[in-house]
């Protein structure tokens, strides 16, 4: 893993990020991205430390789940979009022509706003990725699919009913299906794209337990609108404004101290 790009959060004003002593796991270099003739990123520069949770604000369109989606190359399914600059993951750049994008993406997991099971069991929801990379026998892929879901905290909701569909249950449970079927290929990193946003206070309450659990072992990057919520789950923030990464440090001190009014503005509401 990488260590050498903790002082380079200092890049963005960073200094208490950079004391930190974290290694870096994610270090973003000079990203520009555009849609076509668009250009949504702007030559962003920006670190993302080991097993923290990184929250990713701003207002809409200024870009979270652009960069997001920089992460595992999933906007390279689309021609017209494209990216450029480093985003080093371990020290190895996923922008590289030379990435198995299929291995990256089981490197970087990804959940998105809206559950998305697959129309098959529970059991098959998470079995499924781990067959398309391992060959197990039963008795293991079955001890993987029960740690997956122990690990989503839906081992004790889901374990009487693994061969029924992944669609029968809630928002909430299918939400924390999406995210042990992620854990399941046993990411380094975890995407989470307002995974939240269509979900009830006490299903929240519960992805965000379980987010605080993950953080053990996964780095975790979390786009949100909910400003309360980035600032309970996540040990780091950047707030973004179109396009770049505007402020970047520890969660409590861009809440309690911004050093950019834009920052301030957006955390109390005065955004205009
Ligand atoms: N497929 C696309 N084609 C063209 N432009 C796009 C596309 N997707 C996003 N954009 C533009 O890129 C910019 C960043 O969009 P993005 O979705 O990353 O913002 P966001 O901060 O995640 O917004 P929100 O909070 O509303 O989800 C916006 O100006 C948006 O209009």
């Amino acid at each position: 893993m990488s260590t050498i790009a903790v002082s380079a959060s200092s890049a963005i004003g960073n200094a208490a990020a950079a004391d930190t002593g974290v290694p870096v796991r994610i270090a973003v270099r000079n990203l520009n991205f555009h849609y076509g003739d668009f250009r949504s990123l702007k030559d962003i520069s920006i670190d993302f430390y080991d097993r923290q949770v990184t929250a990713l604000i701003g207002p809409s369109g200024c870009g979270k789940s652009t960069l997001l989606r920089t992460f595992n190359r999933i906007y390279s399914l689309y021609p017209e979009q494209r990216a450029d600059g480093e985003i080093l993951l371990d020290g190895q750049n996923v922008l590289s022509p030379s990435i198995d994008v299929n291995e990256l993406r089981a490197r970087v997991g990804m959940v998105f706003q809206k559950p998305t099971p697959f129309p098959m069991s529970i059991y098959d929801n998470i079995a499924f990725g781990i067959k398309l990379y391992e060959r197990l026998p039963k008795s293991e892929l079955d001890g993987r699919v029960e740690e997956a879901l122990r690990k989503a905290a839906l081992w004790d909701e889901a374990k009487d009913k693994l061969r029924q569909s992944g669609m029968s249950l809630s928002g909430g449970q299918q939400q924390r299906l999406c995210i042990a079927r992620t854990i399941a290929q046993k990411p380094e990193v975890i995407l989470l794209d307002e995974p939240t946003s269509a979900l009830d206070p006490i299903s929240t309450g519960k992805i965000e337990e379980l987010i605080e659990q993950l953080r053990s072992e996964f780095t975790i990057v979390i786009v949100t609108h909910n400003m309360q919520q980035a600032a309970r789950i996540s040990q780091f923030t950047a707030f973004m404004y179109l396009g770049e990464v505007v402020e970047f440090g520890p969660t409590t001190r861009m809440f309690m101290n911004p050093a950019k009014k834009q920052t301030q503005d957006y955390i109390t509401g005065r955004f205009g």
